[in-house]
């Protein structure tokens, strides 16, 4: 059922200067264009603020925050409700077959509606300027920064109630200002529910400052190596989620009738103006509409959007979709493909991700003609894959004492205190979110410099199977930097409570789990098109720890250090009752086959169509335009190019931030003069 209706319907045959394919996370950024900032300038964007311009927004989803049967407390993350694609991955070869779930939103705000909202902002600086490095002009550190800066509104916890100062000398809870954006939409202040019982996280950080891992108080300012505690995507005010729906749509879909949401509108194609059959590869292909299925409660039909002249198509809706839009041009017609069928079912459907590969391979299986030969789309894809280690507290740190987020579920009458704190006060375990302790490190920090170093030989031999493809070039870059102490290649994440479903817990006692996560993968997966129909999911292949020996590797000796030395180093020793998944002393053998069966994603997908050159596999230019088109754009965590040691939401943020608007294509040159 349909729980959204479309915010506004427009008839037939209307015309729109920008379509923008899914309004979700860089959609309604580009959309709404916040300019009133001191990085701004005219060159920045201004889209529906200019009543000239008129735009059309198609989301599959709807607005979620008409759905009754979503509670809007902070704590969840909305996974597997009904504003979740539920997306899965093909079994995972060298993860012990498993099939892995991939939570997107399907809704206005799109995965921003449905995350952890962790802003950990930003990647360390030599990651963005890597961007630059491997062909994209004026994308580095410095530019993607300031539009971070740009969107975000940073509140700091010693003098933003209800923070405290004491939260702030206590947790970590101390960013530098200096680092961070104030005037921008997407309100930053940290969780004033501490989750865990209290001295549990200064101990935490404690032990792993003995164990050589700094505090960062500059986590923002391009060097993230350390522990620190992320502040999130939270209004301090109410207490409520800020995300891309209520602040870059809903304040403005009175006061702008140049904006139009079309939800429940599942885009299947876009048209364009030339006969696939005569393109010869010369001449850039024009998008001339965009084909969607209307899908609500009251009717199914095929409508379709329409581009002035000189108009521009916007592709942001998601890491798989958005391939289909220029590969199935004049081929993915609805009625060959039964959308029908989808039409008439009321209910938003599994998603229609179409992939657009100019990989005849893919292609051919399907009997579908390729508009633009880009053999990139749909590869290149990366994501940060995690494994989780699981503690007893101690009996005095129980159920004795203070209750912790982990007694929601397990005690009902402190549930409802709590919801009631909530509902009342807009406080309390609801209002905060859970697991924002974070630490990045290099390698060095946690594998004995023996181990290492036979562990890069290895790698060294497994990485010739990137000689002569096109993406022999990042793969080398990111080789460069395990030898660099400052470029962070993993993250520790304390979380309370138990997420691993294979221990019955002790309901006396309270529990952690601290989360290893391999974030920059030498593994690339794919992403490609499953079936004819149109509606049909993708299949998905991160392809997790491809390079067997060196990635499962380094999850072991993560899990180790965690187990075995940052549990037993004190204070945080002191703490800890028991290990109990996995339980210390295990051996190499041991260690990888739990890597392998409990390795899952940890939800920063990029790369799919990455901004590169054409010759190393990418899919847009650094103006973010589809090669050999002349008006289809993607904007979205897909154009990332190499996979960022950070959560993904910040960037995709400030990458969509930062282009537009497009026919204000920008000049390498005067980005690199004035950033
Ligand atoms: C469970 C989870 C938790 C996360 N937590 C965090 C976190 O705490 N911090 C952080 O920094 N990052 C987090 N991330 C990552 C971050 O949210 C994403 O990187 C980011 O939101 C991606 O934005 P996007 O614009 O690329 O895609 P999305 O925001 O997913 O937008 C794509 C939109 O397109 C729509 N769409 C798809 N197909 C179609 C179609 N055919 N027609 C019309 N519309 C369509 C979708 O419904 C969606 O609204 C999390 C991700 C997940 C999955």
């Amino acid at each position: 059922m349909n729980a959204g209706s479309p915010i506004q319907k427009r008839v037939e045959g209307d015309e729109f200067d920008f379509v923008i394919v899914g309004g979700g996370t860089a959609g309604l950024v580009i959309a709404e264009s916040h300019w009133l900032t001191p990085y701004n300038c005219e060159r920045y964007g201004r889209l529906s603020r200019d009543p000239n311009v008129s735009i059309a927004v198609l989301e599959a989803g709807y607005d979620a925050e008409s759905d009754t049967t979503l509670v809007p407390e902070l704590y969840t993350t909305f996974i597997g409700t009904s504003i979740d694609w539920k997306f899965t991955t093909v079994p995972q070869t060298n993860a012990a077959g498993q099939v892995i779930s991939l939570p997107r939103g399907k809704a206005l705000g799109g995965t921003s509606t449905l995350t952890l909202s962790v802003w950990r902002t930003r990647a360390s600086q030599k990651e963005y300027d890597a961007w630059e490095t491997l062909g994209n002009p004026g994308w580095n550190f410095a530019s993607v920064n300031a539009h971070i800066n740009a969107v975000e509104h940073f509140h700091v916890a010693s003098v933003s109630p209800p923070n405290t100062p004491a939260d702030a000398l206590t947790f970590e809870a101390l960013d530098s200002p200096w680092n961070h954006g104030h005037t921008g939409p997407i309100q930053v202040s940290y969780s004033n529910y501490w989750s865990i019982p209290e001295v549990v996280i200064p101990a935490y950080l404690r032990s792993l400052n003995k164990l050589g891992v700094p505090r960062n108080g500059h986590a923002a300012n391009g060097d993230t190596i350390g522990a620190w505690q992320a502040p999130c995507t939270i209004k301090p005010h109410n207490r409520s989620r800020s995300y891309a729906a209520n602040e870059f749509l809903f304040p403005y879909t009175t006061s702008r009738p140049n904006l139009q949401v079309f939800t429940g509108a599942y885009v299947t194609k876009i048209d364009t103006k030339i006969d696939l059959v005569a393109t010869s590869g010369d001449e850039d292909v024009d998008a001339t509409a965009v084909e969607y299925v209307l899908n609500d409660d009251t009717e199914s039909e095929t409508r379709s959007v329409s581009l002035k002249d000189g108009g521009k198509v916007v592709v942001t809706a998601g890491k798989t979709s958005r391939y289909s839009y220029i590969s199935f041009i004049e081929e993915m017609r609805l009625d060959e493909f039964g959308a029908d069928a989808v039409c008439t079912s009321g209910t938003y459907q599994t998603p229609k991700i179409l992939e657009l590969s100019g990989d005849p391979s893919v292609l051919g299986a399907f009997g579908i003609s390729n508009v633009v030969d880009l053999p990139g789309v749909g590869n290149n894809l990366q994501d940060h894959a995690a494994i989780l280690t699981s503690f007893e507290l101690i009996p005095s740190l129980g159920t004795s004492g203070p209750l912790t987020q982990e007694d929601l579920a397990r005690n009902a009458t402190f549930a409802a205190q709590q919801w009631q704190t909530y509902v009342n006060e807009s406080q309390g375990a609801y209002a905060s979110v859970p697991g924002t302790t974070l630490a990045m490190i290099p390698l060095q920090s946690f594998i004995s410099a023996a181990t290492l170093e036979s562990m890069l030989e290895e790698l060294d031999a497994a990485l010739g199977v990137y000689d002569g493809t096109p993406q022999e070039t990042q793969i080398a870059l990111q080789r460069g930097w395990l030898e660099d102490r400052t470029v962070p290649q993993v993250e520790l994440v304390l979380l309370p409570g138990l997420m691993d479903p294979s221990i019955i817990p002790d309901p006396s006692k309270h529990h952690i789990t601290i989360a290893a996560v391999y974030m920059r993968p030498f593994s690339r997966g794919n992403v490609h098109l499953a079936s004819t129909d149109p509606l049909a999911l993708p299949r998905i292949d991160p392809n997790y720890l491809a390079i067997q020996d060196f990635e499962v590797g380094v999850l072991r000796e993560a899990v180790r250090f965690i187990v075995d030395t940052l549990a037993t180093t004190a204070p945080l020793s002191s703490l800890i009752g028991a290990a109990l998944n996995p339980t210390q002393g295990q051996t190499d053998a041991q260690l990888d086959v739990y890597v392998k069966e409990g390795v899952f994603s940890s939800w920063h997908p990029c790369g799919s169509t990455s901004m590169l050159p054409l010759n190393q596999g990418g899919v847009v230019d650094p103006n973010l335009k589809v090669y050999g088109t002349s008006n289809v754009y993607i904007a979205d965590a897909s154009i990332i190019p190499l996979e960022i040691v950070t959560h993904t939401m910040a960037t995709v943020y400030a990458n969509a931030h930062k282009v537009w608007p497009f026919p204000f294509v920008y000049d390498a040159a005067d980005i690199l003069t004035s950033s």
